[in-house]
């Protein structure tokens, strides 16, 4: 935080000052690709995923510690009746995420993935966006701040997922806010909130937006008025993983909200990331088109907790491995001349 000023002024520093690919790292992926045994281009998507784990991390392209961090926050808005479970449910979901028994766990070990959970002051949920903002931008700059701390363990792959009942409504406000249109856009049903659920939902989403209006073209005040501490704490590991060139996998609705609020502020400021998965929660595909991006995954899941981001990092771990494992032509005598020594 500043010793003068107000407490985002380093957050608008730094989004004005991030660090670009490295163009020496990616020329060098290219060129072991152009000798690896196989077709040029023949593993289509994985070859695009190399290139940019090398230009993101300026090293020859590898996934050897891939951690998936869970930020896990509560909402004052739920008091609206809006979410079919209980705001006790995120309390006792990081339970169960620290006893393994949560589908991100099963995953973690399928793919060999490190798992972080990150519970953000959860026994005081935000303020009640439609009347309030959700947070002062002191408390939100002290939790973005607190969620780049979520890779000083180290890892060279971060997974971000979240978990937070209420969440998709302030996920919803969010992209309203950012990207215009009408509340039904970006209000879908979360957890299951249908019928009167949904239609409480959209009103208190468009109510929201109307009561913060004159404050929404600074993408840190859409945050701190319409976001909530995980959302913050997400923003903030993102922008740490780009400051220490590590790449980023995002999981659904929530986490591309969080992510698109950096990218309103700096257009260059998810270059580093790639969207795991398309959730089925409606306005994610929506969401993941404004920002120009196509997901790695399209399985229909809508659980959040980073499953659709670790299940993505399973493709990224492969993409890695056939990058810096295969053998290229000359070294497996590969050749498309008869007799000959080149392909
Ligand atoms: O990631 C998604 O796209 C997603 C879609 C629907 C629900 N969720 C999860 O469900 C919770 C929020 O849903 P809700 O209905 O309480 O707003 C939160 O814990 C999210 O992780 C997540
Ligand atoms: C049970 C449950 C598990 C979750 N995981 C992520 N969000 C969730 C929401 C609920 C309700």
């Amino acid at each position: 935080m500043s010793v003068s000023g107000l407490p985002f002024d380093d957050f608008r520093v730094l989004l004005q000052n991030l660090p670009g690919p490295d163009p020496h790292a990616l020329v060098a992926a290219r060129e072991r690709d152009s000798q690896l045994t196989k077709p040029p281009g023949a593993l289509g998507r994985l070859e695009e995923i190399a290139f940019w784990l090398a230009a993101w991390t300026g090293r020859a392209p590898a996934v050897n510690r891939p951690l998936v961090a869970i930020f896990a926050g509560n909402h004052g808005v739920t008091r609206h009746n809006i979410t079919p479970f209980p705001s006790s449910v995120t309390q006792q979901m990081v339970e169960n995420f620290a006893a393994g028994g949560a589908a991100i766990n099963q995953i973690c070990v399928t793919h060999d993935l490190g798992l972080k959970i990150f519970d953000l002051a959860l026994d005081y949920p935000t303020g009640d966006i439609a009347t309030e903002a959700a947070l002062s931008e002191r408390d939100c700059a002290a939790t973005m701040a607190f969620g780049m701390e979520a890779i000083a363990g180290g890892t060279d792959l971060l997974c971000i997922g979240e978990m937070g009942i209420g969440n998709t409504t302030v996920a919803a406000a969010i992209n309203l806010a950012l990207y215009g249109g009408e509340a039904e856009d970006w209000v879908g049903p979360g957890t299951g909130s249908h019928g009167e659920l949904l239609e409480r939902k959209i009103a208190v989403v468009k109510q929201a937006v109307d009561l913060h209006k004159d404050h929404l073209n600074d993408p840190l005040e859409v945050l701190r008025r319409l976001g909530g501490r995980e959302v913050a704490a997400i923003a903030g590991a993102i922008l740490a993983a780009r400051m220490e060139k590590i790449p980023v996998l995002l999981d659904g609705y929530v986490v591309t909200a969080a992510a698109s609020i950096l990218k309103a502020a700096n257009p260059a400021a998810l270059d580093h990331c790639l969207i795991g998965h398309v959730s089925g929660e409606p306005g994610h595909l929506r969401a993941i088109e404004k920002l120009g991006k196509t997901p790695l995954l399209a399985l229909g899941m809508r659980l959040g907790e980073g499953t659709g981001a670790a299940l993505a990092a399973g493709i990224v771990k492969a993409a890695a491995a056939c990058h810096s494992g295969m053998a290229t032509f000359e070294q497996a005598g590969v050749t498309n001349k008869e007799n000959g020594h080149s392909h």
